[in-house]
């Protein structure tokens, strides 16, 4: 047998790692440059990752840094000092990078049947179903040193298996989520918890994602394989309707309406501050807010330039649900003026949300609020500024460019559209100008550092087999509905793509598609 020769030692030319600590005080001295070390294994792709994990977690933490709050530790119980910040575009891109060079470094280095069996076993998504439907957050805030789970089970409605449920929290605190106590059983808060409690909209956003979102894709595999649904591009015949078969809806928003007790509004009814009538829906409208603000799509108040714009210059939110982008747009930019563009029943939601938030831009007529059937009839004519966030990707193209037809319809030569959306990687890598390309040896796409954007691809096709679509995919659906794309802000998870009517000339794209340059994508 031939001698195995040791590996070689890992050297870090010269200087030594910087632990977290240490960085981070060289980095509050301004003037000197800081170095990272230049890690050798003697792979090239793994001292690559290594170097995006180091340089991206040095930028996460200047974001920290800048706020003045202070770093989080892992087991931190108070909130968490970036979470509810509406601009961290910063942050979001370092960790999209971090994200990336873990987990391809973990996929890397582990063997694939471990990845494999990871990603066949996502019982943690059911477990948070179950801790939310629960209220557990809720009770373990009451007892910010820990509650044994126990007493948590004894405090929960239905009184639930103690034994069962620590089986629950034990594999979420293995995710991070929870935190278990020197004993097992003690079960401690977390600040990244904290926004599981039944009154944060995010919390609804993850009961939508693991209840209705839960049951379509359980079941989804099966409908690719059922001759009406396999290729059906209609909302009717969707892995969520199959589901829900034995009742006959036509589709996700119709069964929500059925369903006033069931899903997210289950979960969430009583806790709800009273404003609203309709609990299914006022659910679903706290879930959008919820995903604004996982996204960070408020960013686009901070990320545009509208203080430039006219007095009086009108911004009209097409499907707005509550208005939450246009609720902090007028806040911040006083001088703007809204009209929010619902069915009726959420817009009657929207005015009750407005009037507890912001009641003086409705006695001052700055907002109002005008219902819409976006799919039947135009929305008001000759506003300045149209607005879609989230609409276009709940349908496929032949819907997708009726509605945006009935925007065009309405718009003066003189309007803009913003269509507010994911934005999914082409195969063409030159397509989208301002698709962020990610630093070797990372997928170009950033790999898990841009997960949510695959899952909220799935979760349109499941719940309306509709998708979120590339740069070139929406460019041709304006082109259909007599749009066209003169401009793109990138929010790094989303990106704003402006349309403008079809004129004779064509937008010239050769000044990196006349985009502001302080918003051009890094
Ligand atoms: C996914 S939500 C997005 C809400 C909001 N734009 C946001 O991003 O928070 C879709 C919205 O479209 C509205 N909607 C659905 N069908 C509609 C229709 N035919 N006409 C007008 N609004 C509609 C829903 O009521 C809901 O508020």
């Amino acid at each position: 047998m031939g001698s195995i020769k040791p590996p070689s030692p890992f050297v870090s030319n010269s200087i030594q790692i910087p632990t977290f600590l240490e960085t981070f005080t060289f980095m509050d001295k301004p003037p000197a440059p800081f170095s990272i070390p230049r890690i050798q294994t003697g792979t090239r792709e793994i001292d690559a990752l290594l170097n995006l994990i180091i340089t991206s977690t040095m930028d996460a933490l200047t974001e920290y840094k800048k706020t003045g709050a202070g770093i989080p530790t892992p087991y931190a119980t108070e909130a968490h000092p970036l979470d509810n910040v509406p601009d961290a575009l910063d942050l979001k891109r370092a960790i999209r990078t971090l994200e990336g060079a873990c987990e391809a470094l973990c996929t890397t280095l582990a063997q694939p049947m471990h990845t494999i069996i990871n990603r066949s076993m996502p019982f943690e998504a059911q477990c948070m179903r179950l801790v939310i439907g629960n209220h557990i957050a809720d009770i373990l805030e009451q007892f910010p040193s820990g509650l044994h789970v126990a007493e948590i089970a004894s405090k929960t409605k239905n009184r639930m298996n103690p034994r069962k449920l620590g089986q629950v929290m034990g594999l979420l605190a293995a995710r991070g989520c929870f935190r278990e106590g020197d004993i097992r059983e003690l079960v401690r808060q977390q600040s990244s918890l904290l926004v599981l409690r039944s009154t944060d909209p995010v919390s609804a956003y993850a009961h939508l994602s693991t209840y209705e979102s839960g049951k379509a894709i359980t079941i989804f595999p099966e409908t690719m394989a059922i001759p009406e649904y396999v290729d059906s591009e209609t909302t009717d015949k969707c892995a969520f309707t199959y589901a829900v078969q034995d009742e006959e809806v036509t589709g996700f928003y119709e069964w929500f309406r059925k369903h006033p007790d069931l899903g997210v509004a289950s979960a969430f009814q009583r806790q709800i501050r009273g404003l609203f009538t309709e609990p299914s829906m006022q659910m679903f409208d706290q879930s959008m807010i919820g995903i604004t603000r996982v996204e960070g799509s408020l960013s686009i108040v901070n990320n545009y330039p509208w203080s430039e714009l006219a007095q009086g210059t009108t911004f009209c939110d097409v499907g707005s649900g509550f208005g939450t982008i246009p609720l902090a747009l007028v806040k911040a930019h006083p001088h703007l003026k809204i009209i929010l563009q619902d069915l009726p029943n959420s817009l009657e939601q929207a005015k009750k949300m407005w009037n507890s938030e912001y009641p003086q831009a409705i006695q001052s007529g700055v907002v109002r609020f005008e219902p819409l059937d976006f799919i039947a009839e135009a929305p008001v004519k000759d506003q300045d500024i149209y607005y879609m966030k989230h609409i276009v990707h709940n349908y496929p193209d032949a819907r997708a460019i009726k509605i945006l037809k009935n925007v065009a319809a309405a718009m003066k030569p003189s309007s803009v559209l913003f269509i507010h959306e994911y934005v999914m990687a082409s195969q063409d890598a030159h397509e989208n100008p301002l698709a962020a390309k990610a630093p070797e040896p990372l997928l170009s796409n950033y790999g898990s550092g841009n997960l949510r954007k695959y899952n909220q691809d799935l979760h349109m096709l499941i719940l309306f087999n509709a998708r979120q679509r590339t740069y070139e995919q929406f460019r041709g659906l304006g082109e259909s509905a007599g749009l066209e794309l003169i401009e793109l802000v990138d929010l790094v998870e989303m990106l704003v793509l402006k349309f403008r009517k079809m004129q004779d000339a064509k937008a010239d794209f050769s000044d990196g598609l006349g985009m502001i340059p302080a918003l051009r994508a890094s």
